[in-house]
């Protein structure tokens, strides 16, 4: 996406400079903060002291759409996107889809007066932003509260008409937004419909009309005016003009060719109003809405809810990801972890072979699990490497992990991660990855493993059990360590270090609780024949664990 200021040729600098000023200029010459909601300010300030975070929060008072693309659901999802704390205020219910909308049912203004003085009296939100307000009665309720309730930022999307024609708030709307709420507005974002029936009318047919819109509505009394261009037509690019009662501000971002366009306008004005809870100038809100809009709007091109011309995107771009996943993912179990490949590349050059056939013959040998160990490789080769062996393992229902680097499990989106002690520590990999990655870890004593517990990792890795080459500096913890860790740990144990045919049995046959099996390097990968070695290794444990399985 890109911008610039029509009155003045800026660099990125100069215009970064005058923005961030702005900050403070935005909020102090709110149209809707005065000296108690400034008392307020220093209260959410004081919060700090008392040891709890004040998390940014947006009221959005709108209506809701059933198909949850648009209004209500949309403010909430945009919001939480964003990383904003967002309550609502509903002012209709909608009988909504992607084919249209098939009924209004209009909340009475008493009962939205109810739910704003909840809300604004107790909450405290740093910002409103308004979406369909059907009545000029629910106007002027909400004017009345937000004067005596008072916030840091007005953001006014005046919703008339949906995507699909229908309308949302009929032409009698237009004298309340005109004399009451615009004036208010810290900014207010009508597209190119709402734009011309503010201005009783007019047609609007290129950028040129857009400013002089901009200009006109922003007469009207609103501090800024952004004219949305999402219906522009023939235009190449999804163009917005912002107009600050001084300067114009173009901001263009690429069309994404897609129908799942609804709900984008309700998105962008509540980012807008996320941004500014999250205490942005209107310039630098204005911007990140957009290149989330647009964002969002490209991740979602291709997903399919409903049946009509206009479907709704995804807020969270979290979606079609995991419909990929749950056919062809499955949850961590522990006995995954009976023969576990960690592979190195050393390894694979010095036996001239390609990570792919290292990690396909590790598979075909009967290896249970699978993580990608580059020490020495750059980030681009990494991922390379990283999204082809997970094409391998997903297609063997092998669970595929990535040692150490949590970007490249994101960027792969691979099953998970192994960490050591001195890696990302668990909880955080854990609040980054969420909870359905799984996380393994390296761990010497049961403290170790009593914290990896704590901390949600899903299974350890204890050792070197044995002396070894593959690690250096690594302090061997023995057969005795191995039971000592296994017989404190409440996850799963996987014995690592110096573990080949020769003593594997002397491993698994510990038969302590939790050691669910062996994760092996050199054995299968400094070898000439992976696949052999693993089928081999494969053999013998099981051979242990039925041993193990009569002694008892
Ligand atoms: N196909 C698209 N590709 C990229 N951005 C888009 C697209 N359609 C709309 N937008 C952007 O989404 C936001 C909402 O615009 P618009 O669709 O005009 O509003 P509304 O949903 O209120 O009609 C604007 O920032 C607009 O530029
Ligand atoms: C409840 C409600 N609020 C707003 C819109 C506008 O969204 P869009 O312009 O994308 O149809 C809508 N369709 N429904």
């Amino acid at each position: 996406m890109g911008y610039y200021c029509c009155s003045q040729a800026l660099h990125s600098t100069p215009i970064h400079h005058q923005f961030r000023h702005s900050i403070v200029r935005d909020f102090r010459k709110s149209r809707v903060l005065n000296s108690k909601a400034m008392q307020r300010e220093e209260e959410r300030n004081h919060s700090a002291a008392s040891g709890k975070v004040r998390v940014p929060h947006v009221l959005t008072v709108a209506g809701s759409d059933s198909g949850a693309g648009a209004g209500i659901q949309a403010d909430l999802k945009a919001c939480a996107a964003r990383g904003v704390y967002c309550s609502t205020v509903i002012t209709a219910v909608t009988a909504q889809n992607t084919l249209g909308v098939q009924g209004v049912n209009v909340v009475a203004d008493d009962f939205v007066g109810e739910q704003l003085k909840s809300v604004l009296s107790d909450m405290h939100p740093d910002v409103v932003k308004t979406g369909m307000l059907p009545s000029p009665g629910i106007v002027k309720i909400l004017c009345r509260s937000l004067k005596e309730f008072q916030v840091r930022a007005l953001v006014v999307d005046p919703v008339m008409v949906s995507t699909s024609g229908d309308v949302l708030a009929g032409p009698i709307i237009l004298d309340s937004f005109r004399e009451e709420l615009l004036p208010m507005a810290d900014i207010v974002t009508p597209n190119l419909r709402e734009a011309s029936a503010l201005l009783g009318g007019i047609p609007l047919e290129s950028v040129a009309d857009m400013r002089s819109a901009a200009k006109s509505i922003h007469d009207i009394g609103p501090r800024n005016v952004l004219v949305k261009g999402g219906d522009l037509p023939a235009s190449s690019d999804a163009v917005d003009v912002l107009f600050d009662g001084k300067d114009f501000y173009e901001f263009r971002s690429s069309r994404i060719k897609t129908s799942n366009t609804h709900g984008t306008g309700c998105s962008l004005a509540s980012s807008i109003a996320a941004e500014l809870a999250r205490g942005s100038s209107v310039f630098f809100a204005v911007k990140t809405a957009k290149r989330y809009v647009e964002t969002a709007l490209d991740y979602s091109r291709d997903i399919l809810i409903g049946g009509g011309s206009q479907g709704p995107f995804d807020h969270l771009m979290k979606l079609k990801n995991n419909a990929v996943n749950l056919q062809a993912r499955r949850p961590f179990e522990p006995r995954d972890l009976l023969l576990y490949a960690v592979t190195d590349s050393r390894m694979n050059k010095r036996w001239g072979r390609s990570i792919s056939d290292a990690v396909k013959a590790a598979i075909e040998g009967g290896a249970t699990i699978v993580q990608l160990r580059e020490k020495d490789a750059d980030t681009r080769d990494f991922l390379e490497a990283a999204k082809t062996c997970l094409e391998i393992c997903s297609s063997h229902n092998v669970p595929f992990l990535i040692n150490d680097r949590i970007d490249i499990a994101l960027a792969c989106d691979a099953d998970g991660i192994h960490v050591g002690q001195s890696d990302m520590p668990v909880r955080v990999a854990r609040s980054i990855l969420g909870p359905d990655k799984i996380i393994g870890i390296s761990c010497k004593t049961p403290q170790h493993a009593e914290k990896a517990w704590i901390d949600g990792a899903d299974y350890i890795g204890c050792g070197g059990v044995f002396p070894t080459n593959t690690k250096e500096n690594n302090i061997t913890v023995g057969l005795d360590g191995l039971r000592t860790v296994c017989i404190g740990s409440n996850l799963p144990v996987v014995a690592i270090g110096g573990i080949g045919i020769s003593n594997v049995g002397r491993v698994m046959e510990l038969g302590v609780p939790n050691l669910e099996g062996v994760a092996v390097v050199s054995a299968l990968f400094d070898r000439e024949s992976v696949l052999n070695e693993t089928r081999v290794l494969r053999e013998a444990i099981m051979d242990s664990v039925r041993a193990v399985k009569q002694r008892i």
